[in-house]
């Protein structure tokens, strides 16, 4: 498997086909990043007196100006991750019709429930049959933490079958949101489709655009939760995902 991490590009334009214009992506070595100097230190604690008024208190010697503290930043924070070749094309083909037997369902997003997501889900159960793809994609997901310094502890959710038919899409949205999907850290789509077989449904993020790559069956697309990112809608075929979430306690 081969990773490869992302960052904004140029604007370019397909060159093929319909013009629609996106953003490449090209590929970033990771650089040292700078501390950024702390401006204001938070103090350690707060008091408060018999009458109720709070006072912030700093350790000795210490106070909230001219701390010369650097607050080190995360170069991956707002990066992507892509992997060619995660899933062969027989595992897609198993993935895809182990997904087409199970419970189908509507895909809902709070947002609009009727217009916002529009597409076909299926859960795909934590049982030893399946343990194989839970174990591969555990195994991304560990490595992956492991880079962009996330405590990860499992899969809350199971993994999700996803299908797109002509028209449906799913708009701009975050993974993460109340309850359950607060524990969200890293999200995952792996392409199931042949990319010949559908047109648009492009999977796309805010400031970055769409990765022609992302399309290569078997690849992943691995990002932070709370990236925001849409499908666009099919217009030709169906495409179907893969779609996985590592979790842990959140924002750690
Ligand atoms: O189908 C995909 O590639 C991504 C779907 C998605 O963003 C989601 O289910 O949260
Ligand atoms: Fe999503």
């Amino acid at each position: 498997m081969q990773a490869l991490v992302l960052r904004r590009g140029t604007h370019g334009r397909r060159q093929s086909g319909k013009t629609r214009q996106r953003l490449r992506y090209a590929a970033m070595t990771t650089t040292p990043t700078v501390g950024a100097p702390l401006l204001y230190r938070f103090p350690t604690g707060v008091s408060v007196d018999a009458a109720g008024v709070g006072s912030l208190q700093w350790p000795p010697g210490t106070g909230p100006f001219n701390a010369a503290l650097q607050a080190q930043p995360n170069p991956m924070v707002a990066s992507i991750q892509w992997h060619a070749g995660v899933l062969t094309a027989a595992e897609c083909e198993t993935v895809v019709a182990l997904g087409r037997q199970l419970p189908s369902m509507a895909g809902r997003a709070e947002l609009d429930p009727e217009n916002y997501r529009v597409s076909q889900i299926a859960w795909i159960p934590p049982e030893p049959a399946n343990h194989w793809l839970y174990h591969k994609l555990g195994v991304l997901f560990l490595q992956a933490a492991g880079q962009f310094g996330y405590e990860m502890e499992g899969f809350v959710d199971a993994l999700q079958f996803t299908e797109y038919g002509p028209s449906q899409h799913f708009d701009w949205h975050m993974d993460i949101g109340r309850d359950q999907t607060s524990l969200r850290k890293l999200s995952l789509t792996i392409q199931l489709s042949d990319p010949q077989d559908y047109d648009g449904g492009m999977l796309d993020f805010v400031g970055l655009g769409s990765r022609e790559e992302s399309r290569q069956r078997g690849s992943a697309t691995l990002f932070p939760s709370y990236m925001a990112h849409r499908v666009t809608p099919v217009t030709r075929g169906v495409r179907r995902s893969l779609v996985a979430w590592g979790s842990g306690r959140p924002f750690r």
